[in-house]
């Protein structure tokens, strides 16, 4: 299959959608790691998004099938997590909800790959992870150094395409350099700092972004990379205030919620 060459997200199209999502308010299911949910939580506040983390099985598969986008991260899966996780994903596609997995350490830890290897046959409407876990779920390599990625994202552009073909989804692999691509148009998204790898959360609070994203109408891969490029410019804009991790945190939150984009 012919791929195009990557082209740069334009911030006209960001512009747009991201005034398109704070009047759109999504109400985002998270059923996130044990180690991010108020974080993963302002940061849906801070764009205006309604966070809700419902876990118990029961009412995680009720919940999916109203809520408008859901997602499932894998960082602290247990075996009981992850019946919850597949009720949801069940629900959620009877419901015609779109939901977007975030596949944390997917490689060497025989649950999580396991269970991740089962939710792609069912639907995603997005992939986010770093560029190790991309090229573990697409088999080319064992994964990262736990949570963090040993490769750079460029490195797993092909395996994110080769998914997204194969899986009939939108694939996003993150670094200095974002990428999103449907398997046939690939969009890059620059910005971003090093500080959003030394505080932790912010891939799997961008995951939970992309799936507040992936619930607006329009073009589905424009949506997901503008949800990148929102947290790459809240990214760069804090990290020029921050003295270190600490500050970076609460200047993230406060960009996110003051963010204007130039078109
Ligand atoms: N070196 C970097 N420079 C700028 N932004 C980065 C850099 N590394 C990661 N990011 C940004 O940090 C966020 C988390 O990405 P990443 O670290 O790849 O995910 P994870 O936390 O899941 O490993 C993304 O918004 C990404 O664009
Ligand atoms: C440290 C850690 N351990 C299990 S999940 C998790 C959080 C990972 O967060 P991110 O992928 O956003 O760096
Ligand atoms: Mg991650």
């Amino acid at each position: 299959m012919m791929t195009h060459q990557p082209e740069h997200l334009s911030d006209a199209h960001v512009a747009r959608i991201l005034h398109q999502f704070r009047q759109h308010a999504p109400l985002v299911h998270c059923m996130t790691n044990d180690v991010v949910q108020t974080f993963t939580a302002n940061v849906l506040l801070a764009l205006n998004a309604s966070p809700a983390m419902v876990i118990d099985p029961e009412e995680a598969a009720q919940f999916s099938g109203f809520a408008d986008a859901l997602l499932i991260n894998v960082g602290t899966l247990t075996q009981d997590r992850q019946l919850a996780m597949q009720a949801a994903v069940t629900a959620a596609n009877q419901a015609g909800t779109p939901w977007t997995l975030d596949p944390v350490a997917v490689g060497a830890l025989t649950l999580r790959s396991a269970f991740c290897q089962q939710l792609l046959s069912q639907k995603p409407a997005a992939i986010r992870g770093n560029a190790s876990e991309i090229l573990a779920l697409a088999q080319q390599a064992a994964g990262g150094r736990g949570v963090d990625s040993l490769h750079q994202a460029d490195a797993a552009v092909a395996a994110a395409q080769q998914l997204a073909r194969d899986y009939h989804t939108l694939v996003i692999v993150t670094g200095e350099v974002d990428y999103a691509t449907d398997g046939s148009r690939t969009l890059t998204i620059s910005g971003g700092s090093p500080l959003m790898t030394r505080v932790v959360g912010t891939g799997c609070a961008l995951s939970a972004v992309v799936a507040a994203f992936s619930s607006l109408p329009g073009d589905g891969l424009l949506n997901v990379a503008c949800a990148c490029r929102v947290m790459a410019l809240a990214g760069k804009k804090a990290a020029a205030q921050a003295q270190g991790p600490g500050t970076f945190v609460a200047a993230f939150l406060d960009a996110l919620w003051m963010l204007e984009v130039a078109a």
